[in-house]
């Protein structure tokens, strides 16, 4: 059945950014394939404990839908088990929340095990104290919980709450052994000592495609690119990709989930092992959508959920993305942040010097002589280093060059000049 919904909001104490809210909820409902029809809003100090909004709302609220001819109630706001009971008993039809929507989403988008994984055991958890109410409605619905009908829908409803449990300890213990794996592979990076940088943002700030345009520019045989599109939470797996510059000096670009306002808590703690790379970065770049006029908001929405994630220790560079749609707005120098255009490719080298100051500090320059007999490691240091100049000396090749601290320090007995 078509889905055809009213938005509803209450506005607690005037918060500053109601109105956005309420669009961006309009956005998460059409990216779930929901059509909304109509939207209510509350003023209020204190919300409704029996059915969030007040009773005089709700009979608004009935009438409304049947005007419209809706058949979807969604909540801008987590609701309480009895809450959505009580709305759905008066109002005779289906409620949701904001919660289920991003869960809805994410379910639909999850391509990798990992990721449906993390999903699931949200969506299990967002169910477990809301099985008795679920149960109810379902005599009267033939829906699933959120806005379709696979997913989290009757087949697990028949669950009961311990086979829930069991199920949630399962996936958790099949996460385990996919995390693991991660970690063998982060290990061996950390060994490598190669830098980490994470983009970090609000959704649709433009994280992906800036992961595309610097590989594009800078390393264009460094991978395939990540799938970036105008819409909420395109991407939903960390992927990581290895930047090479031209003077062998290379770092790691992992491109993460975007953040949206009142991100479920459950999601957050399932997605915390995907973003635990994000925890141990070298830098963040904090991914903007300078075109956007309430970017301020947005800004303070990805930190505190950087903060919630442990990553409020690692340095920031805050990226001013889609400068080409915010024209005078895009300009001006700061210390803390670059002004580029992923679309226009304008800015790139800017951000590119910026990163490279903050992540190679590790490097050094000296000059080294080589013994003839030493052969490969002239090569080796034309490979992972930046030789700035080679001389042919009577007893070696005298390198003069830009080298990682950690080569430093191994091939010190070849040092002739140092730092
Ligand atoms: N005009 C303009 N559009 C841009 C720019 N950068 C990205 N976009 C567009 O913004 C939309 C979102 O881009 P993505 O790169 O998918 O954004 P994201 O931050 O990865 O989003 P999520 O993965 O959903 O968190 C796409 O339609 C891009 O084409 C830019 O510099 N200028
Ligand atoms: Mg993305």
């Amino acid at each position: 059945m078509e889905q055809r919904a009213i938005v509803v909001g209450v506005n607690l104490n005037n918060q500053p950014d109601f109105a956005e809210s309420m669009a961006e909820l309009a956005n998460l409902a059409a990216a779930c394939g929901v059509e909304v029809v109509g939207e209510m809003t509350q003023k209020v100090s204190h919300v409704n404990t029996s059915h969030y909004i007040g009773s005089g709302k709700v009979k608004e609220l009935e009438i409304v839908l049947a005007q419209l001819e809706a058949n979807v109630v969604i909540f801008n706001d987590e609701l309480s088990p009895s809450q959505i009971r009580n709305l759905e008993k008066d109002l005779a039809c289906k409620v949701i929340d904001r919660t289920i929507l991003i869960l809805d989403i994410f379910a639909e988008r999850a391509q990798t095990r990992e990721a449906q994984l993390q999903v699931e055991v949200a969506q299990l958890q967002y169910m477990l104290p809301r099985l008795i109410g679920l149960r109810e409605s379902l005599g009267r619905q033939s829906g699933g919980v959120g806005t379709k009908n696979k997913g989290v829908g009757e087949t697990k409803l028949e669950l009961d709450r311990r086979r829930i449990e069991s199920k949630i300890t399962a996936l958790h213990r099949e996460l385990e052994t996919l995390v693991a794996q991660r970690q063998v592979q982060r290990k061996q990076r950390q060994k490598n000592r190669v830098p980490v940088v994470s983009l970090v943002g609000y959704t649709n700030a433009g994280k992906s495609s800036l992961m595309n345009a610097m590989m594009e520019l800078y390393d264009p045989s460094g991978g395939k690119p990540v799938l970036a599109r105008d819409m909420l939470f395109a991407t939903l797996e960390t992927s990581v990709r290895s930047i090479e510059l031209p003077d062998n000096k290379s770092f790691l670009l992992t491109d993460t989930v975007g953040f949206v306002r009142n991100l479920p808590h459950h999601l957050i703690k399932a997605f915390r092992s995907t973003l635990e790379e994000v925890a141990e970065s070298d830098l963040l770049l904090h991914v903007v959508d300078s075109s956007n006029p309430e970017h301020e908001q947005l800004i303070a929405v990805t930190r505190h959920t950087v903060k919630e994630l442990g990553a409020d220790h690692i340095p920031v560079l805050y990226v001013y993305n889609k400068a080409d749609l915010a024209g005078d707005a895009a300009e001006g120098q700061e210390e803390d942040r670059v002004y580029v255009s992923a679309m226009q490719k304008t800015g790139l080298e800017e951000l590119m010097q910026r990163i490279r100051d903050r992540i190679f500090d590790n490097y050094m320059q000296c000059e080294m002589l080589i013994p003839f007999d030493q052969g490969k490691l002239v090569a080796y240091f034309n490979e992972n280093a930046h030789v700035l100049n080679t001389e042919y000396e009577e007893n070696g090749t005298k390198l003069a060059l830009e080298c990682s601290t950690a080569d430093y320090e191994k091939y010190r007995a070849f040092v002739v000049h140092g730092q």
